[in-house]
């Protein structure tokens, strides 16, 4: 440890780099260590404690680091870079635009946007095909809807400081409630199918099926909900490769003390991916991890999963994304099945955040 110390004292002079990973045995430091990034050093951060203890500081021992190049294009001087005052203000206003009763608003958006994309794609279908299921109809229907309502919300954003309004917003709800009920309707068939189905008889099983058998397993083990599957996809692929922080003042880090400057690379990635922590079947998906919640999955260590970050700087978009997943997955699973194409090849990569470096191909059926 002292000599990792020393280290960092002497990065201060861009002098020498020990990478304490690769000998993890002669410096027993194995889940720190220094790293060159370009010509600037940083101490990586894998150990869940210390990360629990710079992300939750509030005494401004660590700051955000100031952003950089295309970083500095891609976030101007918003929320995500900004620090003091002026964060703590846009915090409170960006918490207020995504708290639950402002997402509950932008619901009707995000089954529109799916709806135009998956309309888009049964459009594509039919120039294909001749013939339609029900379930294309049905859409339809959901889809003028969803049109009918997009229309009223766009109105109503300019006329909401005037009196009357609440006639439009009675329209505005049952054209929700007709949307809920008969998305609602889609999924009873669809539940239907699956439970009435006899074990073993099951012809060509789609995502959807798949989810639906799961989540109806007796055996509570086998059960599968859409947030175990979004929490195990976050664990294995964590988007947010790294979480930046300055260290503003001299401060002490377990048995570190780390000088002002210094920065620290927290990896989420490494944490995620750490058989200690996850056991030694670490890199399969496995979203039953979670099926008795993250608390129990990590064993009640809490930086032990964070794809969002943690402390004063969670991400605000939390909630909102994965409620964004959850109504997509669950509208595209209602109208398609899919496989993987077996043009498709696995390639994650890091630009900007992780993703498929080719893409996803997948074959659609429409139901
Ligand atoms: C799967 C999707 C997402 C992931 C994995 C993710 C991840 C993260 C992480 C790890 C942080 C913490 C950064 C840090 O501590 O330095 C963060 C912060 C932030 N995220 Fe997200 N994010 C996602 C979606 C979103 C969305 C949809 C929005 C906006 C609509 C958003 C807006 C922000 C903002 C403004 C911050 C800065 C908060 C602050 O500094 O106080 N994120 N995000």
């Amino acid at each position: 440890m002292n000599l990792l110390l020393a280290n960092c004292y002497l990065r201060q002079q861009r002098a020498i780099i020990f990478h304490f990973l690769a000998f993890p045995s002669l410096f027993g430091a194995g889940k720190i260590y220094l790293q060159w990034y370009g010509t600037q050093p940083q101490l990586v951060i894998t150990e869940p404690q210390l990360i629990k203890e710079i992300l939750n500081n509030r005494d401004s021992a660590y700051a955000k680091e100031e952003a950089k190049g295309y970083m500095k294009r891609l976030f101007g001087d918003g929320l995500s870079v900004s620090e003091g005052e002026k964060w703590t203000k846009m915090k409170k206003l960006a918490n207020h635009a995504f708290h639950a009763e402002s997402l509950k608003n932008m619901i009707p958006t995000v089954i529109t946007s799916v709806e135009a994309g998956n309309a888009r794609t049964v459009e594509t279908a039919r120039r294909q095909r001749t013939a339609f299921g029900s379930s294309y109809v049905e859409g339809r229907n959901i889809f003028q809807m969803f049109m009918k309502l997009a229309s009223i919300t766009a109105t109503n954003a300019y006329t909401h400081r005037f009196p009357g309004i609440s006639k439009i917003y009675k329209t505005n709800d049952e054209i929700e409630k007709g949307i809920r009920q008969s998305i609602l309707e889609m999924i009873k068939k669809r539940e239907m199918k699956v439970t009435t189905r006899e074990v073993g008889s099951s012809t060509g099983d789609d995502f959807l099926e798949i989810l639906l058998k799961a989540h109806h397993d007796a055996n509570p083990s086998r059960k599968i909900s859409m947030s175990m599957i979004i929490n195990e996809s976050l664990r294995l692929y964590t988007p947010a490769l790294s979480i930046l922080r300055k260290v503003e003042r001299e401060a002490r880090l377990g048995k570190l003390i780390l000088p002002a400057n210094l920065l620290l690379f927290i990896a989420p990635l490494a944490i995620h991916h750490d058989p200690q922590i996850w056991g030694e079947d670490v890199h399969l998906f496995k979203p039953e991890r979670f099926s008795e919640g993250v608390a129990k999955a990590t064993n009640n260590s809490i930086a032990a999963f964070f794809p969002f970050g943690m402390g004063p700087r969670i991400c605000v978009g939390m909630n909102f994304a994965t409620n964004e997943a959850k109504i997509a997955l669950s509208m595209i699973l209602q109208r398609f099945a899919f496989t993987l194409s077996p043009t498709y090849v696995h390639s994650p990569i890091q630009n900007f955040t992780l993703r498929p470096q080719h893409g996803i191909q997948v074959l659609l059926h429409s139901l």
